[in-house]
């Protein structure tokens, strides 16, 4: 490429970057492995977008099909390829170069990149691969429904199956390594004749293909010359296995991500990860150093820098950082309820284009009392209060993959009639379901068959088939969250990842609500008062929790504001709690107003 033509493409980057000397450094890095660290706002999937952007505009790379971005969530994931599609015309413009990115970049999330490698040479391993789309994906985590389901299977390789499961959540490397085999053995002989794949599966017979064929595995080595990761924190142990098979010495690699946003440890997200993977792969580790989410917002800025500070040394203030934060504290729940109303009133009134979340830990009968004080009051919200754990929520995006499935198996196109034909269908066998969250779930997924056709219309047909499994596979119908109309969401810190609202409001921030009980109250040695001691061995679980409140507090673009109850209703009687040790971070400064 002409030097001149690449002088206009830096410029062009350097100005959309504001001149960000960290970002830039990124962006425009001849290093070969970058590890690139920052919190929540600092830039990083918008410098992961440039950095694509510049290696195919300024043909850094041999073509646009050898670049392999993968992310964690499916929606950030097509979000990617699309400010991608988006930025290289505008980095092209008026220098007589056309890129079009449609079908070209490859962005993905794990389980999609492992899919597109099985649907080309799975049938290797056995002939239904051939056609993945149309298996049904299903929950191998528990032995009686296995045996249901499988009448052939036997109770041994039922528990094998389950077992791998739980090892995958657990992150036990050994006693996965030991048993992948066999794992792999018992899904291609029992499961896929009968039309099935398990979710860990996509993952684990891509590394035998990879292990059984090393041609297919030089091939993938070869191809994909530059790997960019967003998200990293939250990769799982096989995600980062197969990461092992196609990362050779001359891959470029990029991984970005936040120690304290890893909040999927529950479900296998690998603790420490960043580090190990520095160590592993060699990485140059870059730090951006700005945060542009909270630039004009220094109140937010510090609040930030606190909650990060006390990740490093808990309840210690070396650098005299001070927030002023709002909170509340209120002698009872109907009380705090009733007060958590009328401020999302007023905050939208006052303030009338925003939108304003209300997050909590978990669902339970205080927050039951919010949404009553909410209804009764006529006051209409999205009810989010759902986790990747939660059955129905689980249950309910499996029976949208399953449905899809069946009405995609005869046709290579998305219309939008089959959108309604599958909304239709979904309706229908959940008609008998009243509950808030099956409803909240018709909302979602109608909001998702509008997006696809609006956000999602760049992408092939394939792409398009592929987000949609992705999505209903990876439980990602939450992530529609943020294209509702509702000015209120009330929701999970869970859900909300990623998402972000002008307003949040954090209530019941009280002993066992959050951090709650099983987090780390259970296993706190000072709960009489509720100042922790952080040591050896609870300091794991308090940054779990920890992790779990930054990302909530940083979902709030402008303000965030907390609340509590003296008293706190339990399943039995209310009972008298302390407040929660998050909100006695040093540096944060309390004040009685909400
Ligand atoms: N150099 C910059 N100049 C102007 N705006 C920027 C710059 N860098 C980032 N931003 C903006 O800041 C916001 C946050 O950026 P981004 O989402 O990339 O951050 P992130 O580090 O990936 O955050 P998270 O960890 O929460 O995903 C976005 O709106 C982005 O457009």
């Amino acid at each position: 490429m002409e030097s001149s033509v690449l002088e206009i493409i830096k410029a062009r980057i350097h100005e959309k970057h504001q001149g960000d000397e960290k970002q830039l450094d990124v962006i425009f890095s001849p290093e070969k492995r970058i590890l690139v660290e920052a919190p929540a706002g600092y830039g990083k999937t918008h410098t992961m977008v440039s950095r694509i952007a510049y290696l195919i505009a300024s043909n850094e790379i041999p073509s646009p099909k050898r670049l392999l971005a993968l992310t964690f969530s499916v929606n950030a994931a097509y979000k990617i390829k699309k400010d991608v599609s988006k930025n290289i015309p505008v980095l092209l413009d008026g220098i007589g170069k056309e890129i079009k990115i449609k079908d070209k970049t490859y962005v993905s999330n794990y389980h999609g990149f492992c899919r597109k490698i099985l649907k080309k040479y799975g049938q290797k391993l056995h002939p239904s691969l051939l056609n993945l789309d149309t298996l049904q994906s299903i929950d191998d985590s528990d032995t009686s429904n296995l045996m249901q389901f499988f009448k052939s299977l036997s109770l041994e390789d039922a528990e094998l199956l389950s077992e791998f499961n739980i090892s995958v959540k657990d992150i036990k490397g050994k006693k996965l390594s030991e048993k992948i085999e066999r794992y792999n053995e018992i899904v291609i002989s029992e499961l896929l004749p009968k039309g099935a794949i398990p979710f860990n599966a996509i993952i684990t017979l891509t590394i035998k293909l990879f292990k059984d064929f090393p041609n297919i595995l030089s091939f993938y080595q070869n191809y994909y010359t530059t790997l960019l990761i967003d998200e990293f924190q939250d990769t799982n142990i096989l995600s980062y296995w197969l990461l092992h098979y196609l990362i050779i010495d001359k891959t470029n690699v990029i991984f970005l991500g936040d120690s304290l946003q890893r909040i999927y440890g529950f479900i296998g997200a690998i603790p420490n990860l960043l580090k190990h993977a520095k160590d592993k792969f060699k990485l140059k580790v870059i730090a951006l150093d700005k945060n542009y989410r909270f630039e004009s917002n220094s109140n937010m800025l510090q609040l930030d820098k606190i909650i990060r500070q006390n990740a490093l040394t808990p309840f210690a203030n070396p650098d005299s950082l001070k927030s002023e934060v709002e909170f509340a504290i209120y002698d009872e729940q109907s009380t705090e309820a009733l007060e958590v109303v009328k401020k999302t009133l007023v905050t939208l009134q006052n303030d009338q284009e925003s939108n304003l979340a209300i997050l909590v830990k978990q669902r339970g009968p205080n927050v039951d009392l919010i949404i009553e004080t909410f209804k009764h009051n006529k006051i209409p919200f999205f009810y989010g209060l759902f986790t990747d754990e939660d059955a129905n929520y689980i249950n309910f995006n499996r029976k949208c993959l399953y449905e899809f499935i069946e009405l995609i198996k005869d046709r290579k196109r998305i219309t939008k009639k089959l959108g309604k034909a599958h909304t239709k269908k979904i309706r229908e066998i959940f008609s008998d379901d009243n509950t808030a969250l099956i409803q909240a779930m018709f909302e979602l997924l109608d909001v998702f068959w509008l997006r696809l056709f609006i956000d999602y219309s760049f992408l092939t047909d394939e792409d398009r088939i592929n987000l949609v499994k992705d999505t209903f596979e990876h439980n990602g119908l939450k992530q529609f969250m943020e294209f509702l109309d509702s000015k209120i969401v009330i929701s999970t810190v869970h859900a909300a990842k990623g998402l972000e609202w002008d307003y949040v409001i954090l209530p019941d921030m009280e002993q066992d609500l959050f951090p709650n009980w099983f987090g780390l109250c259970g296993k706190c040695k000072n709960s009489l008062d509720c100042n922790i001691l952080v040591n050896k061995d609870n300091e794991n679980k308090f940054l779990e929790e920890l992790s779990v409140f930054y990302v909530a507090v940083t979902r709030a673009r402008k303000k965030v504001s907390f609340s509590a109850s003296e008293l706190q209703l339990t399943k039995y009687n209310p009972k008298k709690k302390n407040i929660s040790c998050f909100m006695k971070l040093p540096g944060m400064e309390l004040s009685p107003e909400m």
